[in-house]
């Protein structure tokens, strides 16, 4: 996709035809394409034969699909690439379908969001006459939805706590199906666990572990968690809430953290999973939407406001841990000390107390990728008004020592943000004093821009301010273009002066 940066309706164009791939995927789930093309493919004319589709246009349809990477076809043949094979065929433990119908049975809602926004709430509400066996079915395929994502996220969040003895209760609040607390007693042998959720959703939760090494280590409790928890106080040594705080507004929420607060034992922890609008803003923010045009009150906050009510409910709380995916995780526990056996890198405690600052990404890279070619310089000399200030070329860094310095590093940051330039520079100055508080001695920064962080700049030769100054990624010889595209990140050359810009640094850690 385009970015906002490209200063051309393509972006726009884009954005209004997301839709499309949906739709692509939707069709080929739906009618279970890949699980058609097991074991070992098919010829196009027999699938077309079996679906029943014209021969040309599902030659069409197998081209975008192939363009997408979810298949292969060569010959008039077409085969599953390795990720459909692992995700979409329907009777395996990974497969995805469930959740991706679950988002197409949700687009009839997010049709209604110009509704939603003027009236401030949902407006399609299932018919009330729906008979008794489709409500069940709906609610089925909700519950296969949830445990579908959830159980991507919980091989990112195990590793978290693989340095403590777990042991005692779990207690899964609005567990769904419960996959967050069965891979906790999969993975610690002396845990029980209990799930909290409406009866219809724990009759299904029993079928679906009935008859698993682990099943008669499951309890379950149908309960309202809008309303007292009738459990025993201060009982479970694990209290989880995945995917909880953002189906309720507010006060509900504080309602849910002080009940999990009365029930955890004093040497318990506590998880919140969820979208937080610091991680991942986009999908976030989207998520958010999706609450309003599905739900009553759901909304996806902050991790900030969530710590605070965390800490108002009696907890200490880690920093929000990021996820590969789009979900984050906060720990949090009465006791300081239970904090300390957490597994959480130093690197990535040190990204979110840094995006924490301000900035839209900070994301760990690659020294190697940092590109140092010879003509950056030339385009300092030769055609920018910066060339001689006090730290770009002649008197800034040269390419062969920035060659150098950068073999001094194994690991760093890269930092994005917005303008003005001098807020940027003292975000990063931040950045790179916060590195070296918490113990990267060496920490460095190159950021963007000639430095711009004297309201009045002492000239050439005259810098008043060498604490704060810092060389810029260009004038220290390195291709920024070429280095963002090496990590993901497309940069255009920006066609008008006005445009929407993006700022980046490169803070080098050890
Ligand atoms: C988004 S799902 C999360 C499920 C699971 N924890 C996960 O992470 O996949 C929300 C769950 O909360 C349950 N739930 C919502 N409101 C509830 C209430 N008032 N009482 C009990 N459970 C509730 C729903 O039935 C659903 O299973």
């Amino acid at each position: 996709m385009h970015n906002p940066q490209d200063m051309n309706p393509q972006y726009l164009e884009d954005l209004a035809t997301g839709y499309w791939y949906s739709e692509v995927l939707f069709t080929a789930v739906e009618q279970g394409f890949f699980n058609r093309l097991e074991p070992g493919g098919k010829p196009v004319a027999e699938l077309a034969r079996e679906l029943k589709y014209d021969f040309g246009s599902l030659k069409r349809y197998i081209h975008i699909l192939s363009t997408l990477g979810l298949v292969f076809e060569a010959d008039g043949y077409c085969t599953n690439t390795k990720l459909s094979r692992k995700y979409l065929i329907q009777g395996t433990e990974a497969y995805q379908g469930d959740s991706i119908l679950w988002r197409k049975y949700l687009v009839e809602h997010w049709k209604s969001l110009h509704q939603c926004l003027e009236k401030g709430t949902r407006v399609l509400l299932p018919p009330m006459d729906e008979p008794e066996e489709a409500v069940k079915q709906r609610f089925r395929r909700y519950c296969r939805a949830m445990d579908c994502i959830v159980k991507n996220k919980i091989g990112q969040i195990l590793p978290i706590f693989s340095q403590l003895k777990l042991q005692g209760n779990i207690l899964d609040v609005g567990s769904g199906l419960g996959a967050f607390s069965t891979e906790f007693l999969r993975q610690f042998p002396d845990t029980k666990a209990t799930l909290l959720d409406m009866a219809q959703v724990l009759e299904y939760a029993e079928e679906t572990h009935a008859g698993r090494a682990y099943a008669d280590r499951i309890q379950y409790r149908p309960t309202n968690i809008l309303e007292p928890w009738e459990l025993q106080k201060k009982q479970y040594s694990l209290v989880i809430l995945s995917n909880i705080v953002h189906a309720f507004a507010e006060a509900e929420t504080g309602h849910v953290l002080s009940e999990a607060a009365a029930h955890l034992a004093e040497d318990g922890l506590l998880i919140v999973h969820d979208f937080f609008m610091e991680h991942k803003p986009e999908k976030a923010a989207l998520s958010d939407l999706n609450m309003l045009v599905n739900t009553y009150n759901g909304k996806v906050y902050t991790a900030a406001w969530v710590r605070q009510q965390l800490r108002d409910a009696g907890f200490i709380a880690t920093e929000w841990i990021p996820l590969e995916s789009d979900t984050a995780v906060l720990v949090a526990a009465k006791q300081s000390k239970k904090l300390a056996d957490l597994c959480i890198s130093a690197l990535q405690q040190l990204s979110v107390q840094i995006q924490n600052l301000g900035f839209q990404v900070v994301k760990p890279i690659e020294v190697d990728s940092i590109h140092v070619p010879e003509w950056v310089g030339l385009k300092c000399e030769f055609g920018c008004d910066g060339y001689n200030l006090p730290h770009c070329p002649p008197n800034s860094i040269k390419p062969e020592k920035t060659r150098a310095l950068l073999k001094d590093y194994s690991k760093c940051l890269l930092l994005q943000g917005v303008p003005p330039t001098r807020d940027f520079q003292r975000m990063v100055l931040q950045a790179e004093r916060t590195a070296f508080k918490t113990g990267y001695y060496k920490a460095f920064s190159l950021w963007a821009g000639p430095c711009s962080i004297c309201p009045k700049c002492g000239g050439r030769g005259n810098c008043k301010n060498h604490k704060d100054a810092r060389p810029s990624m260009e004038s220290a010889g390195i291709d920024v273009f070429e280095t963002l595209r090496r990590n993901g990140i497309s940069l255009k050359t920006l066609p008008e002066k006005d445009d929407y810009v993006k700022y980046f640094a490169i803070l080098l850690l050890e």
